[in-house]
């Protein structure tokens, strides 16, 4: 048995999102394992963000269950969830395809805001905050030491104080990673983390997710068209086609699936031994 099977920090059970008459995900079902880097991959229009909208409680899914397991022995049901609590109690956090940082401000005060709800809750809602009550001083420091710890982690310290719409691309993507580990999560689902990264840049980024993995007991669900990344870091990749899973399995056993190659290529099944010869594989 897979030790995605035996130990999932997350269960996708039989999960359906239909938009009107269009299936976008169709009975979907497949384990991220604890610990592991799993890969979410597919063609374009495949279903793969609506996974990770039903996961992260942007989208109510139509059909099915999103269980999250925490370490502490906890379950949550993701699908029935408002995506402020996914992200505090289930401890799942998101990145998204689109970068979505606040421009105006520097890193150190989007890190901060990341840890908005720790911060007013420790201020007794705003109030601790205005007479500087001691417990919030020290939820205060804290916090502040988290955000330089994820900057330092990810490269970004020296520009604490820049404001987050002056870094290049690369570098806003890290930051959106480090935003997304200031809320401590069990489970980390990043969309296309690797899209409009230079070879040098894709290189860090894996270094950085497989730091996360093994340092900080983070399992990561990632979304990624970047092959050499999928192959490189995963221990487990889901394929997905037309919302349907199509394979499920380690990278090796994934990329010399037929189903896999045909989907890529766009060609029927029964062709796909034609195609690879043609294509050299
Ligand atoms: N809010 C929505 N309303 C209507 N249709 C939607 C909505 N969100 C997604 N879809 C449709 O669902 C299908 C799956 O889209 P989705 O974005 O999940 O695919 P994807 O695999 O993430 O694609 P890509 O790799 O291009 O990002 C597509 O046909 C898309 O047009």
């Amino acid at each position: 048995m897979t030790q995605w099977n035996e130990n999932p920090v997350l269960a996708i059970e039989h999960l359906t999102m239909r938009f009107g008459g269009l299936v976008a995900v169709g009975d979907l079902s497949f384990n991220v394992g604890r610990g592991d880097i799993t890969a979410l991959i597919g063609p374009n229009g495949a279903g793969k963000t609506t996974v990770f909208n039903c996961a992260t409680g942007f989208y109510k899914p139509t059909e099915g269950r999103i269980v999250m397991n925490r370490s502490n022995g906890e379950h949550f049901l993701l699908e029935q969830m408002a995506d402020f609590k996914i992200s505090a109690k289930a401890k799942v956090a998101r990145t998204f395809q689109n970068i979505r940082l606040f421009g105006g401000m520097t890193l150190l005060e989007n890190l901060m805001v990341a840890q908005h709800n720790r911060l007013m809750l420790a201020s007794g809602f705003t109030f601790g905050g205005i007479f500087g009550l001691a417990g919030f001083k020290s939820a205060e420091k804290q916090a502040v030491e988290k955000a330089r710890y994820w900057l330092e982690k990810t490269n970004l310290v020296d520009r604490a104080d820049a404001p987050a719409a002056d870094l290049p691309y690369g570098d806003q993507r890290r930051l959106e990673i480090a935003r997304a580990m200031c809320s401590g999560p069990e489970l980390l689902c990043l969309d296309e983390p690797a899209a409009g990264l230079n070879p040098r840049e894709s290189a860090e980024l894996n270094m950085l997710l497989n730091d996360i993995r093994n340092e900080h007991d983070t399992s990561i669900l990632l979304i990624e068209h970047d092959m050499s990344v999928v192959m490189e870091i995963s221990d487990h990749v889901v394929v997905l086609d037309y919302g349907e899973k199509i394979s499920d399995g380690t990278p090796d056993q994934v990329k010399s699936d037929p189903k896999v190659i045909a989907a890529y290529l766009g060609v029927p099944d029964d062709e796909v031994e034609e195609v690879e010869e043609e294509v050299g594989l």
